[in-house]
């Protein structure tokens, strides 16, 4: 077990260690989790496994749920019902199956006739549900968002948020520190997104791997909350699962008075606490990454990962120029999707849309941010010809609030169009997408290939730089708009008011609703679902046969099954979107002639990846599940996305790290046709072409797990006393964080089912 802290300590630290309900002999931890946030698309399996068990939700009082993912954002004017409101009929029945959810296990909800629905990640720091100190889960990768209060918060799988439901828990491995430092003063038309695209520019996609990021020095000491949440929000496109920030006296006046944050006495008291939260001078972190701020330019991504990031006055990078073929190769699959040209200059990239939301850049003051640039663009600043523009509110009340301020009107006036909340075009689950070819300037986080619509080109930026772009038409520098004539144009321009949020945070809190028992009318009735995890996850013990070479790097979640397949209820038939985009041809639906395509591989059961990071980016489970319903039971890389690998042994499949030069060799072999055999019980690879076999190891609770097909809800039910201790500690230390909305709503906790013993 890795000794505890016992000098200096991290923030992170700090709140791990006010977490931790019990410690197993080799340091997994299980961890007590405050606050979490569940939405369509990662929840209806986790309920259905609860519902199969017969399991309740043991804190509604700490669950919140909502739609956003699937829902158009057109007018709610004429609203009545998801039936008849959502068009597209799975992306209904995975609304329909939340509102039975919510109904069923008595939770609280922010449906589309409520005006505090939003993206999780805009709503729940909005509604003060997110505080200082917590931790902070949800079936999603961008719940890094909420570490902007000094919160662990982290994204999870959906047998993990069945896991949170059932037991309010989580078994954990802490990670590691790492600490980045920007000092200085940012150069003028530079802001949150510039520095997080650059931090990413910089340390990689997988820099951030088994960290916990704090984001610390006076760049982000000056920053506002929500430029600190457009920075935590992507720590997970750093490859850290968290990221976080010091709560200071910024945190709490943005909290203060907020619906779901203590008040009174408790506040006061609350306040003590997170005084406290800061990292210990002498801490020690694994990783520094020190940065001078005005190094940082206005930035934007050029290819089809996060990490591919140039100055807005620079150019496409040329492969000719790259030593790495791998890196040269990658590059060239990059241009070849975003259909640019290399050392074209940035400025000279013609975008067809631009979209302004998503969960990283959707708040009031990306609002503002963007109208000042249409304001200082003059009166008469208008939208390019060539370009379609959008703005989503990242929750119906940063609506009202920018509406109060008149922001709406700047927008329209310029010819944008101005929508309901929602994810929308930062991943085109709903009708919002873009159509092949096409190419957007986008506020959101990712630019994986398909990632806006399948064909679509994205070009990360900020809501400034975006909302530049939609009047030139190109990827513009901002700085153009900042002269003083523009500075000029916003002063006699139409006046803004500047609105407090708290102005529109006046819906009552309520307890959580009663259960209720359902007689079910969704689609989650209609098609049946198979047991949940509950006891059928499969054993791992060795597993030999054709093994597929894959010769990527950064394989992201989006890649293993694009956003059409995530609107199953189910967890099984997605064998055939398993890698959709690279295994079928987009006109004619032919199969490509993809490795997974072509004999024997199109019967692995292993998968040797010869790049790093594969699995990054999206927590959905659908990945796991898709390779698991193709045939394949274990996937060699040298690094694996956090959440995937996680998602992968909790549906009984090995993720098995190996050293970078071991995969490359596996891989060779693999592409001559040897067939490997994975023996978790003696941790060894063997081939059957007579080379050495290879030792690995595997973390032992999971190993034994593995083996013995056991899944971890049975197994934390077995320390139902422990979390009873620590509930009771809880209450007495951080009396805050029970009942919704703390104040005299506290409800009786409700007692889990126990089931029969099993062996850790
Ligand atoms: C649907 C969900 C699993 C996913 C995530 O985890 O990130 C989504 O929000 C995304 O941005 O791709
Ligand atoms: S990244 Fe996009 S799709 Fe994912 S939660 Fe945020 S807004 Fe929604």
């Amino acid at each position: 077990m890795p000794a505890p802290v016992t000098g200096p300590r991290t923030l992170y630290d700090k709140i791990w260690d006010d977490h931790v309900v019990e410690v197993m002999e080799d340091g997994l931890a299980l961890i007590y989790i405050d606050r979490h946030l569940v939405h369509e698309v990662t929840s209806p399996q986790a309920f259905e496994g609860l519902r199969t068990a017969g399991r309740k939700v043991r804190r509604p009082d700490c669950t919140l749920a909502t739609l956003d993912h699937n829902i158009p954002t057109i007018s709610r004017k004429n609203y009545k019902s998801v039936d008849t409101f959502v068009a597209e009929p799975d992306s209904r029945a995975q609304c329909s199956a939340v509102e039975e959810n919510v109904k069923e296990f008595g939770l609280t909800y922010f449906g589309l006739a409520d005006r505090r629905q939003g993206i999780v990640h805009v709503i729940g720091p909005e509604q003060g549900f997110t505080l200082p100190g917590i931790t902070c889960v949800c079936g999603d990768s961008h719940t890094s968002t909420h570490g902007a209060f000094g919160s662990l918060a982290f994204g999870i799988g959906t047998s993990e948020v069945e896991h949170v439901l059932a037991t309010q828990t989580l078994l954990q491995r802490k990670g590691k520190n790492m600490r980045i430092t920007v000092d200085g003063e940012l150069v003028e038309g530079v802001n949150s997104k510039d520095v997080i695209l650059h931090i990413i520019g910089l340390i990689g996609t997988a820099g951030g791997t088994g960290h916990v990021i704090e984001y610390a020095g006076s760049v982000f000491r000056n920053f506002s909350m929500e430029a600190r949440m457009s920075v935590c929000n992507m720590s997970i496109e750093a490859g850290a699962r968290a990221g976080m920030v010091a709560p200071d006296e910024v945190t709490f006046e943005y909290l203060r008075n907020r619906p779901l944050a203590p008040k009174g006495e408790a506040w006061d008291r609350a306040e003590a606490y997170w005084r406290t939260l800061k990292s210990d001078d002498d801490a020690k972190f694994d990783i520094e990454v020190k940065i001078s701020a005005a190094d940082i330019p206005p930035t934007v991504t050029w290819g089809t990962s996060p990490q591919d990031v140039v100055s807005i006055t620079g150019s496409v990078p040329d492969p000719a120029t790259m030593i790495d073929p791998a890196k040269r190769a990658a590059t060239e699959r990059s241009l070849a999707y975003m259909g640019l040209q290399p050392n074209t200059r940035i400025e000279e990239i013609v975008v067809d849309k631009v979209f302004i939301g998503s969960c990283t850049n959707s708040r009031i003051e990306d609002l503002r941010s963007a109208a000042r640039v249409i304001l200082a663009a003059g009166p008469d600043a208008r939208v390019a010809s060539n370009v379609y523009a959008m703005i989503v509110p990242g929750s119906g009340l940063v609506k009202q609030h920018a509406e109060a301020e008149g922001l709406d009107t700047i927008f329209r006036r310029a010819g944008f169009d101005w929508r309901e909340a929602g994810c929308s075009m930062c991943l085109g689950m709903n009708p919002d997408q873009l159509a092949p070819g096409e190419r957007c300037a986008s506020t959101s986080n990712r630019n994986f290939e398909g990632r806006q619509g399948a064909g679509g080109r994205t070009h990360l930026v900020s809501p400034a730089m975006a909302a530049a772009a939609a009047m030139t038409g190109k990827l513009t520098d901002v700085r153009k708009y900042l002269s003083a004539g523009a500075e000029a144009n916003i002063t006699q321009g139409t006046k803004l008011k500047s609105t407090s949020a708290l102005e529109f945070l006046t819906d009552p809190v309520l307890p959580p609703p009663q259960p209720q028992p359902l007689t079910h009318t969704s689609g989650a009735s209609s098609t049946p679902l198979p047991p949940s995890s509950g006891s059928s996850v499969p054993k791992f013990v060795v597993v030999k046969g054709i093994t597929a070479p894959l010769h990527m790097a950064n394989v992201d979640t989006d890649m293993i099954i694009p956003k059409q397949f995530l609107k199953t209820l189910k967890r099984t038939g997605l064998s055939n979107g398993l890698f959709y985009a690279l295994r079928f041809d987009p006109k004619t639906g032919e199969k490509t002639p993809f490795i997974l395509n072509r004999a024997p591989y199109d019967q692995a059961k292993i998968l040797v990846v010869s790049e790093p990071n594969f699995g990054c980016g999206s927590s959905r489970e659908h990945a796991a599940w898709s390779l698991n319903d193709f045939g394949i039971r274990c996937i060699i890389a040298p690094s694996f996305g956090e959440i995937f690998r996680s998602n992968a042994m909790q549906n009984g499949m090995l993720p098995l790290a190996l050293s970078p030069e071991e995969c490359k060799d596996l891989a060779a072999d693999a592409e001559a046709g040897v067939q490997l055999e994975v023996d978790l019980e003696k941790q060894q690879v063997r081939r059957d072409n007579g080379k050495p076999a290879i030792a690995f190891t595997v973390d032992p609770f999971r190993r034994h797990c593995l083996l013995n097909g056991l899944d971890d809800i049975a197994l934390t039910l077995q320390k139902e006393d422990a979390i009873v201790v620590f509930e009771q500690r809880r209450t007495a230390v951080w009396p805050w964080l029970d009942g919704f909305g703390y104040e005299g709503n506290r409800i009786p906790i409700v007692p889990t089912k126990m089931s029969k013993k099993t062996e850790w």
